[in-house]
């Protein structure tokens, strides 16, 4: 596939992702066939569609960072075409992820609550700390901060974090996820993994897994400064993606780190 042929819509054009992903596939010569949004909203010399199916025939990868409720129907579309789709989009149900893994049968599927290779790396070594670290003397605490505007959370990169954590102790989040804490909640559990979620302004994302002890604490942060750093990681992933098979694949495939 070369820079003039690998073709390229953006699901949620309008968005904050979708804005960078434009400056990003434009930069890298890439063709952008156009984007989705539900409004009619003009974005310079961008061909807008309400429904990706109205694009799909022209594009040989989608970027996708839009809404849960596009999930299900985005899966549907790219398995049914059989192209290529990067998925950054957070927050979604067991049932979207599901329809993700069916669409990854027949399409290829980059998936990532985080594509900036920093904290594809965070994510790595968050699963050695998790392994070095006994969940019996370390208690594991994630902590995001982000933008006030954001619909979900735990953010999907605290999520990824701390399940990192937990297959580095050889379990399962959904096994030792700690409720969220409010009111008269109870101590904490040995070996539980908990999340806190702050909002403000205009914060992009930073995120800090925390291993306490009774005697120390090491933390470990990732703090994204600009939301390139999300949609070149996109972008790279998409002109990965374009190259495969169908499968589910992660941004660690994409840098060749698996
Ligand atoms: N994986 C990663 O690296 C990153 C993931 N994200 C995730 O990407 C997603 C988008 O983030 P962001 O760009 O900040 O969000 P925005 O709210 O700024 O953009 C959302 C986009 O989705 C479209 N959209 C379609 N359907 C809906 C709907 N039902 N409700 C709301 N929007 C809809 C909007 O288009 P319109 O309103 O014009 O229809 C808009 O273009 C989030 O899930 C976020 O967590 C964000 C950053 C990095
Ligand atoms: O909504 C955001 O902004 C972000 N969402 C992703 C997440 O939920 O982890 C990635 C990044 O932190 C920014």
């Amino acid at each position: 596939m070369t820079k003039d042929t690998l073709r390229v819509a953006i699901a949620g054009v309008t968005g904050r992702m979708g804005k960078n992903l434009v400056l990003s596939v434009r930069e890298s010569g890439y063709a952008l066939v156009g984007g989705t949004s539900r409004a009619e909203s003009p974005i310079a010399d961008v061909r807008i569609a309400s429904d990706l199916s109205e694009l799909i025939a022209d594009v040989d990868v989608v970027i996708d960072f839009t809404h849960v409720s596009t999930v299900a129907r985005h899966a549907e579309i790219v398995s049914e075409a059989r192209v290529a789709w990067v998925l950054g989009t957070t927050g979604l149900s067991a049932i979207d992820q599901a329809a993700v893994v069916v669409a990854s049968e027949r399409a290829p599927v980059v998936q990532a609550a985080n594509f900036s290779p920093g904290v594809t790396l965070v994510e790595r070594l968050a699963r050695q700390m998790g392994a070095a670290l006994p969940a019996e003397t370390y208690d594991a605490e994630i902590v995001e901060m982000h933008h006030r505007q954001k619909v979900d959370a735990p953010s999907g990169t605290a999520l990824s974090i701390g399940a990192a954590v937990a297959a580095g102790r050889g379990v399962t989040l959904d096994a030792v996820r700690e409720p969220a804490r409010e009111g008269h909640c109870g101590a904490r559990s040995t070996g539980g993994i908990g999340f806190a979620a702050l909002r403000g302004g205009q914060i992009v994302g930073e995120h800090t897994a925390l291993f306490t002890s009774a005697r120390e604490q090491i933390g470990l942060t990732h703090r994204a400064f600009d939301r390139r750093v999300f949609s070149d990681g996109a972008v790279m992933a998409a002109a990965w993606a374009a190259k495969q098979a169908a499968g589910l694949y992660s941004m660690e495939h994409v840098l060749g780190l698996i």
